[in-house]
């Protein structure tokens, strides 16, 4: 069996690993990952303190070793927090750490007992625990492309705070019979092996995260307009595709919008490219809240949108295409005003997305030779 010393050691290592492959993540800039690390650094030199408990002063040994790993929980919800952009609540967590090791000074001092420290640094690993599940638990419910990160760290949260409110309860039930971490105990080893693999175990949900984090991040670089954040043409065109079979098969109509700012080569001339930006830019921004969220806004090219309205037939798209020129002729402040035309289409039996893109185009040629700022619709 290994002993508590090995266990410690074999953990510290662990923590240089993590903190190592936490570095090559920093460069992401993702919120955490520095307090991550830290977290790692500062278990491992608690680990170590643990470790060589014997052989160094008891104020290392108990105090500091203690004070530095809760500290290094600390800092791991805050990674946590600041991950998910809430407030990493520091001072708190301070207090809480110098209260942590003021109590297992009193444990240490004042009223010598093992078990009375193990109970203290369990309850506020519980305490951390807890909060680090209630922080991702909120952030579950976000709508994503992968749970499994978010998951994985809510419920490894759990097992870590289940662990040590066993340690708590085991401690209780036998007073006096352990008395010391580095006892050769089965009830020490385990704690000591389990615990000791709460940081690195909820690091690797740390890690996990930010992979979803730089996922989301590249696919939306790879299908978004840089610009304004609709889809970009290439990924609005695929999407339009799954769109298109869905509404055969379903039976269900499809409609098509073709929107696009009038006159835009003389705005770009009279107040600039950065003006004619900021328009684009509020035009999908202002398509974006009438639209609903199941529909697609596509950057098609310049100055030219797309709206894919699922489940929709002429007469509605026609309400919802009026709804959107009104709306973007609403003069906003910092923008320019300007008008957008549209030109209107519906999916028939047989029809490829080219044809229906076709004769949106023509309802559209057909609004801007009716003299811009309207909406018409494709000829029976
Ligand atoms: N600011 C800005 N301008 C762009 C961008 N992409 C294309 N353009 C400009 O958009 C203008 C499109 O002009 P036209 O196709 O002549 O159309 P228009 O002036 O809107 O005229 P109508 O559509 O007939 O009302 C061109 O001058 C392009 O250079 C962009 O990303 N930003």
């Amino acid at each position: 069996m290994p002993s508590a010393l090995t266990i410690f050691l074999i953990a510290a290592l662990l923590c240089v690993a993590m903190l190592l492959m936490l570095r090559y993540f920093m460069r992401s800039g993702i919120a955490g990952i520095r307090e991550w690390a830290l977290a790692n650094l500062l278990a491992c030199i608690a680990f170590i303190l643990y470790a060589f408990g014997r052989e160094l002063p008891p104020l290392l040994a108990y105090e500091v070793a203690n004070g530095v790993y809760a500290a290094a929980a600390a800092v791991m919800l805050v990674g946590f927090r600041r991950f998910f952009a809430r407030p990493p609540r520091k001072a708190l967590l301070a207090g809480a750490v110098l209260a942590l090791t003021v109590a297992a000074a009193f444990f240490h001092y004042v009223h010598d007992s093992f078990d009375g420290r193990s109970i203290v640094v369990s309850l506020f690993q519980v305490g951390i625990a807890v909060a680090i599940a209630a922080t991702v638990l909120r952030a579950i419910r976000v709508k994503r492309r992968s749970r499994y990160p978010y998951h994985y760290t809510f419920v490894m949260a759990l097992v870590v705070a289940g662990g040590h409110l066993l340690r708590v309860a085991v401690h209780l039930g036998q007073s006096g019979d352990m008395t010391s971490l580095l006892q050769p105990s089965p009830w020490n080893l385990f704690f000591t092996s389990a615990g000791t693999m709460a940081l690195p175990a909820l690091t690797l949900g740390a890690v996990m995260m930010v992979h979803d984090v730089m996922l989301a991040k590249a696919e939306h670089a790879a299908n978004r307009d840089f610009l304004t954040g609709a889809w970009s043409r290439r990924a609005f065109f695929a999407v339009a595709d799954i769109e298109l079979t869905r509404a055969r098969r379903s039976h269900r109509s499809l409609s098509l919008l073709l929107f696009d700012v009038d006159h835009f080569k003389s705005i770009n001339d009279r107040l600039g490219h950065a003006a004619g930006d900021r328009v684009l830019e509020d035009a999908v921004a202002r398509a974006e809240a009438v639209i609903r969220n199941v529909d697609y806004l596509g950057r098609i090219g310049g100055e030219e949108f797309a709206v894919l309205l699922p489940e929709t037939g002429m007469e509605d798209a026609l309400a919802v295409a009026e709804r959107l020129r009104a709306s973007l002729h609403v003069p906003a402040e910092g923008v320019t005003d300007f008008s957008v035309s549209i030109g209107v289409a519906l999916l028939r039996d047989g029809d490829s997305f080219a044809e229906l893109m076709q004769r949106a185009d023509a309802a559209l040629y057909q609004a801007k030779r009716g003299g811009r700022n309207r909406v018409e619709h494709e000829s029976a």
